[in-house]
C-alpha cells in the first residue's frame, strides 16, 4: 500500500517569542527518502519531534493518507530514532529485538551479518557504529510506514556510515524516510529529495550549488570558483 505523509503550517516559538519554524511544507510517500539539512540550531530536531508528535508547536498540520493526525507516534504511524539513543542499556540485542519486532521481521533481521554478530551483546557494550546500525535497522523492520532519523551518520566511522546508507537505500519494507544530518554528502547520496531548513523554512534544493548560495556550505564546495 502506498502511504503519504504531509506536513504544513508549522509554527514553533521557543524562548522569548523567537519563532524557530515558520514555513515548513513537505510530503513524503512510501519508498521516498527525504534529506533535511540545516545549520546547528536551525530546528531540525524540533521539526522531527513535531512530526513524531512529542513536541506541540503553536500551529501544525500533519496528515497521513489524507487524515489529520495529531500524535502520529501514538498510532504507530511514525517511528523515530533521535540523536541520543533511547535503547535500554542492560538489554541484550536479541531480547530487545524480540520485544520490538514480530517473529517474521525478527528472523529476517537476524539474517543480517552485522546483527547476527552482536545478537547476544548488551546494548551498553556496543560501539557507537554498532548501536546506530542496530537502531536504524530495527526501526526499518518495525511496523511504522514512516521513519524519522535524526543524525544517523554523526560520530560514526566511515564503514558504518556506508553500511547505514545501504540500510536506507535497501529499505526492505518500503517506508517513507525523513533523514537529517550534518554529513551532507551522506544525505545527498541517499535522498531522492533534499531540503534545507533555512530561517525557519524548508527550502527545496534542486541543484547542489544552491547550498552555497544559501550559505550552508563554503563557496567552491560545488561551484568551479
Ligand atoms: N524551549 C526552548 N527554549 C529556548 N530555546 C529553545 C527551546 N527549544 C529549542 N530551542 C532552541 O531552538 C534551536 C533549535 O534546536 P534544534 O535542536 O531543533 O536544532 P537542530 O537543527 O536539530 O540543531 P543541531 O543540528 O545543533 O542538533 C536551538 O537553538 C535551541 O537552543
Amino acid at each position: 500500500m502506498m502511504n503519504k505523509l504531509e506536513i504544513d503550517s508549522i509554527q514553533l516559538h521557543v524562548g522569548n517569542h523567537r519563532q524557530l519554524l515558520t514555513d515548513c511544507y513537505l510530503s513524503c510517500s512510501s519508498e521516498e527518502i527525504i534529506g533535511i539539512l540545516g545549520r546547528n540550531g536551525s530546528g531540525k530536531s524540533s521539526l522531527f519531534e513535531i512530526i513524531f508528535g512529542t513536541l506541540e508547536p503553536s500551529n501544525k498540520f500533519i496528515r497521513i493518507n489524507g487524515q489529520v493526525c495529531k500524535t502520529p507516534f501514538a498510532k504507530k504511524l511514525v517511528g523515530y530514532i533521535p540523536q541520543t539513543s533511547i535503547f535500554p542499556k542492560d538489554a541484550t540485542v536479541q531480547k530487545l529485538l524480540k520485544f520490538l519486532l514480530n517473529s517474521n521481521r525478527f528472523e529476517d533481521l537476524k539474517k543480517n551479518k552485522r546483527i547476527e554478530s552482536i545478537l547476544f551483546s548488551k546494548i551498553r557494550h556496543l560501539s557507537g557504529g554498532e548501536l546506530k546500525y542496530l537502531e536504524v535497522s530495527t526501526i526499518l523492520h518495525m511496523d511504522h510506514p514512516f521513519v524519522l532519523l535524526d543524525e544517523p551518520f554523526s560520530g560514526i566511522e566511515p564503514i558504518f556510515q556506508s553500511e547505514i546508507q545501504d540500510l536506507l537505500t535497501r529499505n526492505p519494507y518500503k517506508k517513507g524516510i525523513l533523514v537529517s544530518d550534518h554529513n551532507f554528502r551522506n544525505i545527498m547520496d541517499v535522498s531522492n529529495k533534499l531540503f534545507l531548513l533555512n530561517d525557519g523554512a524548508l527550502v527545496k534544493i534542486t541543484k547542489n550549488v544552491e547550498l552555497e548560495y544559501l550559505g550552508y556550505v563554503p563557496k567552491g564546495t560545488f561551484s568551479e570558483d
